[in-house]
Order: structure tokens, then sequence, then C-alpha cells
């Protein structure tokens, strides 16, 4: 479902079913944090403590699946604080969820701090964000419209 609201601005609502995957029922499901938070947290549904060690990656179950219009992807993104303080991010950041992908939202952490980081069932490890992608239809051509920057580009503008 689409609700358009303007009121100074352009709001977008859609609706997106979320499904808790067996044996997930203490799971925590993707929750926001603030009213106007971007990003949904996502609870790692590991079985028992994971250990991350130094230099080492894991994809983490989150423990749900989801179905979302087909406009819109989801971003797996790192958590700040967690990058900040342990070293802990998205190796892939930011994870693509497309919108006909029906199978467990997972989590490809890696560990890029000096200590190994312990990863709790429930704990929060990531965020989920939903963006509209356009319809992009590729057309080739045999020429490109011209610009000003032309070919121009990585730097050339200078420091
Ligand atoms: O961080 C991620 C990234 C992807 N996915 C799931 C949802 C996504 O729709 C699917 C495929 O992801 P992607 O297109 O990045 O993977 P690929 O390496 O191109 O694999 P595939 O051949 O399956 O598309 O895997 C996740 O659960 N978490």
């Amino acid at each position: 479902m689409l609700r358009l609201k303007i009121s100074g601005g352009i709001s977008l609502s859609y609706k997106v079913e979320i499904k808790r995957l067996p044996g997930n029922e203490d799971i925590v499901l993707p929750q926001k944090m603030s009213d106007l938070a971007s990003g949904f947290d996502l609870y790692a549904a590991v079985a028992e403590p994971l250990t991350l060690n130094p230099g080492e990656r894991v994809l983490v179950p989150t423990g749900f699946a989801i179905a979302m219009p087909a406009e819109l992807e989801a971003q797996i993104r790192p958590r700040s604080g967690l990058a900040f303080k342990h070293g802990i991010t998205a190796l892939n950041s930011p994870g693509t969820i497309d919108a006909d992908y029906r199978g467990e939202i997972k989590v490809l952490l890696i560990n890029h701090g000096k200590e190994a980081f312990i990863i709790q069932r429930n704990e929060r490890i990531s965020q989920m964000v939903f963006q509209i992608v356009p319809q992009i239809q590729l057309e080739e051509v045999e020429e490109l419209s011209d610009t000003v920057r032309g070919t121009g580009g990585f730097g050339h503008t200078g420091k």
C-alpha cells in the first residue's frame, strides 16, 4: 500500500511484510530506536554466543524474512557505535536486499578491531534502511551526450 502525504515535504509510506522464521520466537524484530531513525536495528539470531576474532568474518542470521513492494530495496548498514568501539562493521556495506528475495536476511560482519568480539543472541548488530529504486531501462547507444566534465574524474579538478 502506498500513502502519500504532502506537508511542506513529500512523505511516502509503505507496508513491508515480515515473517519470523521457525525457532526465532524470542528474537526481537527490526526496531527503530527513535521516531525519525532511518534504519531499523537488526538483532542477531545466533543459536549461542559467537566469537568473532580479529580479521574474521561471519554471516549472522537475523531470524526473519521480508516481502517489500517492487519499487523498494533494503540496505544493510553497520552501526557506527560497534564500528567505533570494536571495529565491527558490515563487510559488504551496504548489503543489498532485493525486493524479490524471500530468504532469511543475514548480516556479513567483519572484525577490524584488535580484540575478539562476542555476538550474543538478540544483540543489535546492524541496521536496515529502505530505499526507493527507480525502474531503469538501459539503452545501448553509439554516442553519449556531451557535458562540461566529459570524461574527467577521479580528482581531475584538483585537491
Ligand atoms: O548483506 C546481505 C546481502 C544480501 N543478502 C541477501 C538478500 C539479497 O537479495 C540476496 C542476494 O544478495 P546479492 O545480490 O548482494 O548477492 P550476490 O552475491 O550477487 O548473489 P546472488 O547471485 O544470489 O544474487 O542475498 C542478505 O541477506 N544480506
